[in-house]
């Protein structure tokens, strides 16, 4: 970071105006207390006269342990001016985390009665800076460990040490990597390694002593290791590469993943998994009329995993604290977004502005058109910049919620509502939205796996739900153009919007009514005369999705009828409660047609002839109803082609089949 180093454009606290930023200006500050630190930074600060303010700054890498505005720092804010607070005050806030510029005590620009000259101890050898370092490392004092281990690096200019230089490069790595500092934790590592094979002869004269090579290396995305350099390293140094090699991404052609490992090893605090990415079968291509997509490569069956890719961001650690509450307020368009937004959003600038290297990637991806707008164009070569206001346009549009497993949501209790995080994966982001989806999204920990709800052709585009359907046509485009500003075209959207405003609206009525009667109900417990009732008022709504027209066709003839499925359900259930066999068959085909897949039996076959993609936990529990019902009819092979496919759509919803044995042996 530059500041203005001129002292001409220096304010004071007493020269700032409400709401208006001076171009040129330059505040300095000294901080008179710790800070207070939440998802922004909250400190007290004074100026050369005395006047003090309250000073907030935020997307700031900064926590309480290793705060970085510490008490006694010195800071030159860049355009400041007051900005009102909700409590009725005033404070300076700097947005953008490149608008604050921490000054050493030394420095030209800080006035002299705060200069002070920090002492450096010239009498410690690199080995001693490097204990220091170690300190401030296992006191989690980040930062600091960093500066010590430079100054153990600076001294072995002047007094070479290959051991010590290859420790103090190992040991910069290690903090770069838990700062998500990428692009130096590569380099630190390219020099250890690099410095290892100069002073091994075995090694001296390979390309493994050219640490430009072993940085390529490290950047590939591939698990293929030409240069033998894993089996001539160190196990230390082979780790972090691996560590390495798995945050930037690496690539394998094969979908082969040990879900039960994956999955045991995932928890609230593990969420980061060393695996590949999975998307090799897929391609990024323009569509039609939906920008660009993501598309199959090959064909695909029912219950395949198309692609699986970590995560880019996904805060987890700071998540667990529900102490650290924060909001994220856009001043652009008056928006907020709760904390996991707020989080991921911190996560995404820290991360952008560390690691240029991976800056192309994110910022290629759709910001609603945020930077034509506001943007301008950028050099062959140059560094692309970090402008938050781009971060949290991309954030919104792209980003998923996430919970800890996907698995861990079907055994959840039915009003509980956790608090899901918010991820970021860049591959996955380009997959458009249908609510006839041929694929169904999934998380285990930081991987995304992507599974076909049905077949899919070679060249067919991947779609997924960004959010189920709702059942009113109006409220469900609503939600999409807010949230993502299209209206969504699918064959369902298109037949629910040529539905007549006031069949919607009766429909809508009845649905009402309908949920309300089965609450009711439900309560008192299941009788026949209360299914009974139940199944007389869904004939009445079943009728509103025939059309009166004599002659003409059935518009839902291969599409779901949302407002059907809830009171469906029920009375699945409910028959399956009473033990009638038959009625429970005729039921749980009913709620699979209402989704929009068509099943018949012919003989002792079991057939899936058309299929919408809206496969969820209902139509799992369909399935599984209709293998119970066959087996107690004695249809053994019927029962069977049930549940495997009830196991296949497991597969889909979970992102993989462990926890299926126990789903399937739940009464
Ligand atoms: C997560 S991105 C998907 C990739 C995007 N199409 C692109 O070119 O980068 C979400 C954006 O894609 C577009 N989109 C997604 N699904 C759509 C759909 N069904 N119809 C129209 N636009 C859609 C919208 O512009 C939305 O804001």
């Amino acid at each position: 970071m530059s500041a203005g180093r001129s002292r001409e454009k220096q304010v004071q606290l007493s020269d700032l105006i409400i709401d208006t930023r001076g171009s040129e200006a330059v505040l300095l500050l000294r901080t008179i207390t710790g800070p207070y630190v939440y998802s922004n930074t909250v400190t007290v600060a004074e100026d050369e006269n005395g006047d003090v303010a309250r000073l907030t700054v935020c997307n700031l890498e900064d926590n309480m342990i290793d705060a970085i505005v510490a008490e006694g720092s010195i800071v030159a804010v860049k355009q400041p001016c007051w900005n009102e607070l909700v409590d009725g005050g005033y404070h300076i806030r700097v947005d953008h985390p490149s608008d604050l510029v921490l000054l050493e005590p030394g420095d030209a620009l800080v006035p002299s009665k705060w200069r002070k000259k920090e002492k450096v101890d010239q009498s410690r050898d690199a080995t001693q800076w490097k204990k220091e370092g170690d300190m401030m490392f296992l006191k989690k004092r980040f930062r600091k460990a960093l500066v010590f281990y430079d100054y153990g690096l600076a001294k072995l200019l002047k007094s070479p040490d290959q051991v010590c230089e290859i420790d103090l490069h190992r040991k910069r790595c290690g903090v770069n990597i838990v700062l998500m500092r990428l692009d130096d934790a590569t380099k630190d590592l390219a020099n250890a390694i690099s410095v290892h094979a100069a002073s091994t002869p075995s090694l001296s004269s390979t390309e493994l002593s050219n640490s430009s090579i072993i940085e390529v290396w490290l950047r590939n995305n591939s698990t293929e290791d030409p240069l033998q350099i894993s089996s001539n390293i160190p196990r230390a140094l082979k780790e972090l590469a691996a560590r390495i090699k798995f945050d930037l991404g690496i690539s394998q052609p094969t979908p082969d993943y040990n879900f039960p490992l994956i999955s045991s090893y995932v928890g609230p605090l593990t969420l980061h998994v060393d695996a590949a990415n999975y998307i090799y079968e897929t391609e990024i291509k323009r569509t039609a009329s939906h920008g660009r997509g993501v598309f199959a490569k090959r064909a695909l069956k029912v219950g395949e995993l198309i692609c699986a890719e970590k995560a880019f961001a996904l805060p987890g650690y700071f998540m667990q604290d529900r102490s650290s509450d924060c909001l994220l307020y856009s001043l652009g368009d008056e928006t907020a977004a709760p904390r996991p937004g707020a989080w991921l959003f911190k996560e995404l600038v820290q991360k952008l502005r560390w690691n240029p290297s991976i800056r192309k990637d994110f910022f290629e991806l759709d910001d609603g058109g945020y930077w034509k707008e506001n943007g301008w164009d950028i050099a062959e070569g140059e560094d692309i910049p970090v402008d938050v206001f781009r971060i949290e346009h991309i954030r919104r549009l792209n980003c998923f919620s996430v919970p800890t497993r996907s698995a861990d949501l079907l055994s959840q209790a039915p009003n509980f509502n956790p608090e899901l995080r918010n991820g970021f994966w860049v591959h996955a982001s380009y997959i458009n939205h249908s609510c006839l989806p041929n694929s169904v999204r999934t998380f285990i920990g930081d991987i995304r796996f992507t599974r076909a709800t049905r077949d899919i052709e070679a060249g067919e585009e991947i779609t997924n739900q960004y959010i189920s359907p709702d059942i009113d046509i109006d409220e469900r485009q609503e939600k999409y153009r807010s949230a993502w500003g299209f209206d969504c075209d699918c064959e369902l959207c298109v037949v629910d919007g040529g539905i007549p405003k006031d069949v919607r609206k009766e429909r809508k009525r009845l649905f009402e009514e309908l949920k309300a009667m089965v609450m009711r109900l439900s309560e008192k417990g299941t009788t026949i005369t209360s299914i009974k009732k139940i199944a007389r008022a869904l004939r009445e709504l079943e009728e509103l999705y025939t059309s009166s027209k004599e002659g003409q066709s059935d518009a839902y003839a291969t599409l779901p009828r949302l407002a059907l499925v809830h009171p469906t359900l029920y009375l699945t259930e409910a028959w399956r409660s009473v033990k009638n066999v038959d009625k429970t068959i005729d039921y749980a085909f009913k709620l699979l047609r209402n989704f929009g897949i068509f099943a018949k039996v012919e003989g002792s076959r079991f057939e899936i002839v058309s299929n919408s993609g809206m496969v969820n936990i209902e139509t799992v529990r369909a399935l599984k109803y209709l293998s119970e019902a066959y087996t107690s009819k004695g249809e053994e092979q019927l029962a069977t082609q049930c549940i495997d496919l009830a196991q296949t759509w497991f597969t889909v919803i979970t992102g993989s089949e462990v926890g299926a044995e126990e789903f399937f042996r739940e009464k």
